[in-house]
């Protein structure tokens, strides 16, 4: 399991390393870390052309030194003082020692900034890290705006102007192809990936607690851990049995899909419970299939939603999937159909239950909550609604009622495709079943379907259905 930790965290943590170790310390072991990762991608090293853009606080700080160190190696180094009377003065002596060139924007080097910036080979981030307020000032926005995307960018700590709580970012911001962070990982490098691009993580010394974190990722270690293979004395209700209410006389595919989804994730046994049982059985001749879920037997998990309309029918089934005891997860025309009847959601309040919308949908059930912010609408919408809520996107989201958002990492552009989502839908039912909580269930689904995205991109293998094979494929080591 990965942790992030907001700027707060990371802020108390880091003052108990600075009263232990000091900041010229802390400060020349980021600054090693930040050198590393620029030799480690120019060849050759000697000769290059480095631009260090440096604001007034220690983010800056932390550049100069990473550019002395690069001087050392050879590098042509050219430091833009962006606030040059507040420069950090500890950084620019040992910079200056190593006979860096200065630059200072307001004084007789400003015009030459331009120049220097088109021809550099690296261009290091030191405007603001993790003291910045808001987006980047005009006076150092338009810095970012001349950074050429043919060098070898790297961030110091933060991309200046993505705000490392959130991942929003409001202004011009820093594209990174590397974002060097300091002490450990802020939840908006990982919602930002386009931003940040890699994302080395500088051990200075000091790193807050796990425990603390409200924000994981997990790993394809911690998602086998969770999914043991079928042991002799496994029955089908050690397995797990989840039951599908999906797809429809104008959606029979959605039926397939998730119950191919809940099928390759290895359940006990899935049932099925809606009007395509006899297509459900053609493909699937392993699941158990009628049209009702009130006489659909044991089940240890229901998934509702995906096409099966929003007619009368399809009230009644969601009706009664909503008043099971088992866990429930609803997807799709469920979404709906839960937005018009809020009483349906307020019902599974507290009880095992997630929702899985995209980002339409998750504006219908929550009006009122501000998408701008993927992170804080998430959490603050498994708290309203006491359930887990599962926000799809590039950067899927799971939030569960007590506040922690675990963000899927996984994925590739070919789910973005019809269907991907019904299968998506059937792979956490098969994990509720098999008795995960529901945002554990949510998130080792999101990171399998992911897994299983890029497998597809691997092998451009187009179609929602293509992602059945491809789901339980064994992780290489
Ligand atoms: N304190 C320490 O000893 C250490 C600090 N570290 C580095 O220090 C950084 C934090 O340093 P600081 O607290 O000095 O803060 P920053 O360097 O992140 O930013 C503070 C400066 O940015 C300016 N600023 C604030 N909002 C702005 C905006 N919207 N647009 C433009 N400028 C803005 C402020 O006027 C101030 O001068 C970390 O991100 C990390 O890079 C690391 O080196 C580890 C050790
Ligand atoms: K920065």
């Amino acid at each position: 399991m990965l942790h992030a930790w907001t700027v707060e965290q990371i802020r108390a943590a880091e003052s108990a390393a600075l009263a232990r170790t000091g900041d010229q310390e802390l400060m020349r072991r980021a600054a090693g870390h930040v050198a590393w990762a620029v030799c480690d991608r120019l060849d050759p090293v000697t000769g290059a052309e480095a631009v260090l853009l440096v604001g007034a606080g220690n983010n800056g700080g932390d550049a100069l030194h990473a550019g002395a160190l690069l001087r050392r190696r050879g590098m042509a180094v050219t430091a833009v003082l962006l606030d040059p009377g507040r420069a950090h003065a500890g950084g620019l002596a040992a910079f200056r020692a190593r006979r860096g060139r200065v630059l200072a924007v307001d004084g007789a080097g400003g015009g030459a900034v331009a120049g220097v910036l088109e021809r550099a080979d690296v261009v290091v981030d030191g405007i603001v890290g993790i003291g910045a307020r808001g987006p980047l000032r005009p006076d150092a926005a338009r810095w970012v705006d001349l950074v050429p995307a043919a060098a070898l960018r790297v961030a110091v700590d933060v991309p200046s102007g993505l705000d490392p709580d959130t991942g929003t970012h409001a202004g011009p911001v820093f594209t990174a192809d590397v974002t060097v962070t300091v002490g450990g990982l802020k939840p908006g490098l990982l919602l930002a990936d386009d931003v940040a691009g890699t994302v080395l993580v500088a051990d200075v010394g000091f790193a807050p607690k796990p425990a603390d974190a409200r924000v994981e990722v997990l790993t394809d270690l911690d998602v086998e851990a969770l999914l043991p293979d079928p042991r002799t004395g496994s029955d089908k209700y050690t397995g797990g049995v989840p039951g599908i209410v999906a797809g429809s006389a104008q959606y029979p595919g959605a039926a397939l899909l998730c119950v191919g989804g809940a099928v390759r994730v290895r359940p006990g046994m899935v049932r099925y419970a809606g009007p395509q049982a006899a297509a459900v059985v053609a493909r699937w001749p392993e699941v158990v299939a009628g049209d009702d879920p009130s006489r659909a037997g044991q089940v240890q998990a229901w998934v509702a939603g995906p096409g099966m309309g929003t007619d009368e029918a399809a009230l009644d089934r969601l009706r009664t999937v909503v008043d099971a005891d088992a866990p429930v997860l609803v997807d799709a025309d469920g979404l709906t159909l839960l937005a018009r009847h809020p009483e349906l959601l307020a019902a599974r309040r507290d009880r095992p239950t997630v929702l899985t919308p995209h980002e339409r949908e998750f504006a219908r059930i929550f009006p009122d909550l501000d998408l701008a912010d993927r992170l804080g609408a998430v959490r603050r919408a498994a708290a309203l609604a006491g359930v887990t809520v599962l926000l799809k996107g590039h950067r899927t989201l799971v939030a569960e009622p007590g506040g922690t958002v675990t963000v899927n990492t996984t994925g590739s552009g070919w789910l973005a495709t019809a269907g991907s989502g019904d299968v998506l839908s059937g792979v956490i039912g098969s994990l509720l079943a098999a008795g995960l909580s529901p945002a554990t269930a949510a998130a080792a689904g999101a990171h399998l379907h992911g897994r299983a995205g890029e497998r597809a991109a691997a092998l451009r293998a187009a179609g929602a259905h293509q992602l059945w094979d491809l789901l339980r494929v064994p992780v290489q080591r």
